[in-house]
């Protein structure tokens, strides 16, 4: 298991348990790290004239001088370029009395024709933004087209968040050790790493496990073994039902595309909930998914008492207000112990059903804390996420990782904070960070495909937060194998060969 995620403090107590557990010390992991650069560099760049080795003073320098000597002892034309000496007696002096290179002044940094930079300057131990010398190297290498290989982290890129602090390289190729950090996939960080390799230096998944890190990449590791699979005597009500709310009568497309997608997903049954005065034109496009007529309280409690497992999408092309308001808190109500017992897998509140309660989010957060309440999944865009949660948008600190957290948190919801580095969080602290997609999913509906999907796992019995994870992978790696030419009517059928990916792969089982 390797889709963990460590922020700079786990890793240091990574660090430090494996460390005190022994027989590695820090000077041996150090010199695991600079020797997985170093093989890289060597690999990838057999015919590079000369390597800059760029050292800063902490332990990110320190593995610069293990790459600097074993490329040396290579043949390979090296010259270390530093910011500072290192700290007397730290492992990044030891490793620096090791390296056979005399180091020149940083401010002098300069480099010819088919040189590569590895740039160890800062890593997870970045403290303030990157200016005078550190930023002037990184400004010659652009200028240059220099590769650069970056060790754990560009140096200006936070591994914490992924912002830039100052300035940063665009390495073409990051290592970093362990377990990736926040910093690499969140953006702009992500962008700035370029290919990101881990690399094992010896500390042990027990050590991680003893972390119970709450961060993740998203992936099937994580959510692969609760894929539905039908079982063999399943019937189509036993694959859950899904229930999509439509808008009015020049408004029900998205209800469709998210319909779809859930059906595709596996949900068994799928029922359109339509305005009354859009019940035709919802009809003259529907085949396989069903249509019922919902305008009040009373024909989605109707609906809600008939089935046992189900979920509902409430938002897409719904339109804003009152009503919109009304339906969210009586699905909200729906679960509770008065009235039947429903079984409802989960509710998806997406676009319009978010941007419903801006003046009053509170109401909608109380209600989702209600009693029996159902598990609720909310998949905000970034104007969407600052109109429920404006004060957290509005923090320029925070990460867009600490924000989706605290949004979940508050809400009592799995948070859904989509775009190209989409952040799930669970209102428990787990979090998973998206990768897998690409700008082709920024396409009108794209949205409420993703919304249908997650109703579709929901309502087949997965958990929240897993199915959230899930619902964005698929949905980005649909689209990313589509590529050109995707629009979002497409993402529905596009879903299936990765879902049967994932069968073969042995998930659900
Ligand atoms: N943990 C592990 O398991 C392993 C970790 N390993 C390696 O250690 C790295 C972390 O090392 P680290 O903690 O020493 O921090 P590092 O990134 O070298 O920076 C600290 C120094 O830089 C300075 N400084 C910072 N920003 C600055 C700026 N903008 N401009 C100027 N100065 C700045 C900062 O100054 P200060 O904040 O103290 O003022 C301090 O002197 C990690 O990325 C990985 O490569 C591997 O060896 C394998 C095992
Ligand atoms: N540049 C991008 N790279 C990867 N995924 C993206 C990108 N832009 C948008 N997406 C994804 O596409 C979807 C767009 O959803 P949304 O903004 O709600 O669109 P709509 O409202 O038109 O359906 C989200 O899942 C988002 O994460
Ligand atoms: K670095």
């Amino acid at each position: 298991m390797s889709h963990e995620l460590l922020t700079s403090a786990e890793m240091g107590e990574a660090d430090r348990l494996t460390i005190a557990a022994g027989p590695i010390d820090g000077i041996g992991l150090m010199r695991r790290a600079g020797q997985a650069v170093a093989t890289e560099v060597l690999s990838r760049y057999p015919s590079a004239a000369h390597v800059h080795v760029l050292c800063g003073p902490g332990n990110n320098g320190g593995d610069g001088y293990v790459v600097a000597r074993i490329l040396a002892g290579s043949g390979v034309a090296t010259t270390v370029w530093t910011s500072g000496p290192p700290r007397p007696d730290s492992d990044a002096a030891l490793a620096a009395a090791e390296c056979p290179i005399k180091p020149r002044p940083l401010s002098d940094f300069d480099a010819g024709p088919c040189s590569i930079v590895v740039d160890a300057l800062y890593g997870a131990g970045l403290s303030k933004p990157l200016s005078g010398e550190a930023a002037r190297a990184v400004d010659l290498a652009a200028k240059l087209h220099l590769p650069v290989v970056a060790v754990d982290l560009p140096s200006g890129i936070s591994g914490d968040s992924g912002k830039v602090l100052g300035t940063s390289f665009s390495a073409d190729l990051t290592v970093t050790f362990a377990r990736k950090k926040p910093g690499h996939l969140l953006l702009p960080g992500r962008e700035r790493c370029g290919e990101v390799v881990l690399a094992g230096i010896g500390i042990g998944d027990d050590v991680i496990a003893r972390l119970q890190p709450q961060t993740f990449e998203n992936g099937p590791a994580l959510w692969s073994r609760g894929l539905p699979v039908p079982a063999v005597d399943a019937h189509k009500y036993k694959r859950g039902h899904v229930g999509v709310f439509s808008g009015g009568p020049s408004a029900t497309g998205a209800a469709r595309l998210s319909a779809l997608a859930a059906a595709r997903s596996g949900a068994g049954a799928v029922t359109v909930l339509s305005p009354g005065n859009a019940m035709q034109v919802n009809a003259a496009h529907l085949t396989s998914i069903m249509l019922r007529k919902a305008d009040d309280a009373a024909d989605i409690e109707a609906f809600v008492g008939e089935r046992r497992l189900s979920a509902f999408v409430l938002g897409p092309g719904f339109g804003i207000g009152e009503k919109t308001r009304a339906f969210a808190l009586v699905l909200l109500a729906s679960g509770k112990p008065a009235a039947a017992s429903t079984g409802i897998g989960g509710l998806v509140f997406d676009a319009d059903a978010i941007t419903s309660f801006r003046e009053a989010p509170d109401i909608l957060f109380e209600a989702a804390r209600g009693p029996g309440a159902p598990a609720l999944v909310m998949t905000p865009h970034e104007g969407e996420f600052a109109r429920l949660f404006a004060d957290i948008a509005d923090d320029n600190v925070s990460s867009k990782l600490d924000k989706a957290r605290a949004a979940a948190a508050r809400a009592n919801a799995v948070i859904v904070y989509k775009g190209a580095d989409t952040v799930i969080a669970a209102p428990d602290g787990r979090a998973a960070i998206n990768s897998n997609g690409a700008a082709w999913l920024a396409t009108a509906g794209s949205g409420d495909v993703l919304s249908g999907i997650t109703a579709g796992l929901l309502a087949q019995g997965m958990l929240a937060f897993e199915a959230a994870c899930a619902a964005v992978w698929i949905h980005a790696e649909a689209g990313s194998r589509f590529g050109p030419g995707l629009i979002a009517e497409d993402l529905p059928l596009a879903i299936v060969p990765v879902l049967r990916d994932l069968v073969a792969a042995g998930g659900g089982r």
